[in-house]
């Protein structure tokens, strides 16, 4: 017969050092961190030693079964008295271990899960990640790029650290109560005739070998059993994210919904959502139903099991009753080191898809950090330029090709076309937010760009109007004035109020926020995206000549994205994106054209 294993159990085996390949590749970091990585090391050994502690008392404990029961059965109170006194040691050196273990453990999950998480974190935020992974996402649909990153950063990283130690423990547990127990299960184990090929051998450990074909056999089946509830716990995790994000975007969304009535269609959406999520539970029940009804067979039938097996023995006189009694608890507990896997399948289904989730988190981040920029950034220029740049959209459609742009210091330019054709996007592509952009910027120092829709924190007013820079920076007066100049007299005494003031204040008010925002930084260089699309007409008038004026008294230029005609007012040049036939040169949607004439600049 060969020897050569089948291609499955290959398969298999790969597969197991691929998961600890990745458990290692995401625990490594913490363990080897310049700053933790000492206390950490510490913190575990000390988990370990405290382990094998425990185990040491379980042996312990085992040994004082064999002295007490044979002290009962001899009825010897002298036995009896002194091993009730060993009892009351043994008892207070477990407990005390135990209540170390559990508050060593403890801590060291806390500070791995919050070490873990502000690394994740950092890396999340940095380099605007969290943006392009969204971006991402929608490109492509097929799930290759990871869902909900807040479930993975609040939830999957306390379950990985949490079941990480638990399970590593309980294995180390596992193997040496195994160890220990099978030396004490061996001696207390008689010998058993086998007969082979007409020659009978006498076995010695014969309740060792007992145990382990009894486990061997519980544990494959269990394996076949189980098998599913790791890719069923995959999906709960993701479904229950799903769903919650949903209730998370009609809580954002509340009053667009109630004024548009939507409450059907998004209750139909959330049913949906909920659905999903019932009928992965449903299927993941009656796998761990079938689990759970031949561990609980299989822990039952090891209860009475070495009591049958060593019964002759017993009777016969050949062992007393201690050693009965060890014998069974030895069994149990070589048993239960065995079967270790059989009693925990769904936890390390959980954990498993615990670990997939982050490692296609930390996947899509390393492969963002690697990417190479199609865009040549030059930050810190005098001049906004750009040269050959091409934009595309994440489907790979392209918009704008092989753009030559200028403007210098001084310039107003006003920037138009169709809806959809782009405009925001060539802003995204200045800021150097835009991954799917090639050619060269140069873009000037401290540029602030307003988007359509200002990011107005929840908390006091002073912190959303001068997000993302600290309140200190700024007097009383300073913000007052501010507030003043961008037409929001109201506030002017609510510096220290605290709201939802994205929900509160009203379009036009939040427009006028984010206004007094840029009157307070004075940049020298603007990008204004449909900035007053909310204002009255005497309103827009008014800012757009604070504006105006804000960025001519440092020295720089304005840009601005904006549908209305009278907002040309306030511009010297004007940038037109032209539809144009995709056969054209270049295959764009659109082409920039530059050469419109100097709108009458009312400045
Ligand atoms: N994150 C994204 N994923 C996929 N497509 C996007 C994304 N953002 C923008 N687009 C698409 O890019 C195109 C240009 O969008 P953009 O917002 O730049 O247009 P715009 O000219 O500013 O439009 P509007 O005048 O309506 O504000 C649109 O077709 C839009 O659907």
């Amino acid at each position: 017969m060969s020897s050569v294993p089948s291609p499955t159990i290959a398969a298999r085996a790969g597969a197991f050092v691929q998961v600890l390949r990745r458990v290692l590749r995401l625990a490594a970091p913490y363990f080897s961190s310049d700053e933790e990585k000492w206390r950490a090391r510490l913190m575990f050994a000390g988990i370990v030693a405290l382990n094998l502690a425990y185990v040491y008392a379980l042996v312990l404990f085992n040994q004082w079964y064999g002295r007490f029961y044979d002290g009962l059965q001899n009825k010897d109170a002298v036995v009896f008295w002194r091993e009730i006194r060993v009892f009351a040691w043994l008892a207070f050196f477990n407990i005390a271990i135990q209540v170390a273990k559990f508050y060593l453990t403890q801590l060291l999950q806390l500070r791995w899960r919050s070490w873990m998480t502000r690394h994740y974190l950092g890396r999340w935020m940095a380099d605007r990640t969290f943006y392009h992974l969204e971006l991402a996402r929608y490109a492509h649909a097929d799930g290759a790029t990871p869902d909900n990153p807040d479930q993975r950063i609040q939830e999957d990283m306390q379950m990985f650290t949490n079941a990480t130690m638990t399970l590593s423990m309980e294995i180390l547990n596992a193997v040496v109560t195994l160890l220990s127990f099978i030396g004490i299960l061996w001696g207390l184990s008689g010998t058993f005739d086998l007969s082979l090929g007409g020659s009978t051998y006498q076995v010695a450990g014969s309740m060792v070998w007992l145990a382990l074909v009894y486990c061997v056999v519980g544990t494959i089946i269990t394996h076949f059993i189980g098998r599913p509830l790791i890719g069923l716990n995959f999906r709960q995790q993701r479904f229950e994210a799903d769903f919650r994000h949903h209730l998370v975007r009609v809580r954002e969304y509340s009053e667009a919904i109630a004024l548009d009535r939507g409450e059907t269609v998004e209750r139909g959406q959330l049913d949906t959502r909920f659905g999903a999520v019932l009928r992965n539970y449903l299927q993941l029940i009656k796998k761990q139903k079938n689990l759970v009804t031949f561990t609980a067979m299989f822990g039952q039938a090891s209860v009475i099991f070495p009591f049958i097996v060593s019964a002759p023995r017993f009777f016969s006189g050949a062992i007393q009753l201690g050693a009965l009694i060890q014998i069974s608890s030895a069994f149990d507990k070589v048993q239960e080191s065995l079967s270790w896997f059989v009693a925990n399948y769904d936890r390390v289904a959980v954990w498993r898809a615990t670990t997939d989730r982050l490692i296609s988190f930390d996947d899509a981040m390393r492969a963002h950090a690697a990417r190479e920029d199609a865009l040549q950034r030059e930050e810190g220029a005098a001049v906004l330029g750009t040269s050959d740049l091409t934009l595309a959209l994440p489907n790979g459609t392209q918009l704008l090709a092989g753009a030559a742009l200028a403007v210098r210091p001084g310039d107003s330019v006003l920037l138009q076309g169709p809806s959809g054709s782009g405009k925001s996007t060539l802003f995204r592509a200045f800021a150097g937010i835009w991954p799917f952009a090639r050619g060269k910027v140069q873009a000037p120092a401290d540029a602030v760009f307003m988007p359509q829709r200002p990011y107005l924190p929840d908390g006091k007013l002073r912190e959303a109007l001068t997000y993302p820079h600290p309140a200190a920076g700024f007097s009383d007066d300073q913000l007052r004035q501010a507030l003043a100049d961008a037409l929001l007299p109201d506030l002017v005494n609510r510096l220290d109020d605290s709201d939802a003031w994205s929900q509160k204040l009203s379009g036009g008010e939040q427009q006028r926020l984010a206004i007094a925002r840029v009157l307070l930084k004075k940049p020298a260089w603007l990008f204004a995206d449909e900035v007053t699309s909310a204002l009255d007409a005497p309103a827009e008038a008014v800012l757009y000549q604070r504006l105006a004026d804000t960025v001519r008294a440092g020295g720089g230029a304005m840009v601005s994205i904006a549908h209305r005609p009278a907002v040309g007012d306030f511009h010297g040049q004007r940038w037109t994106l032209v539809p144009q036939d995709e056969s054209a040169a270049g295959g764009a949607r659109y082409r920039l054209d530059t050469s419109t004439a100097a709108q009458a600049a009312a400045t």
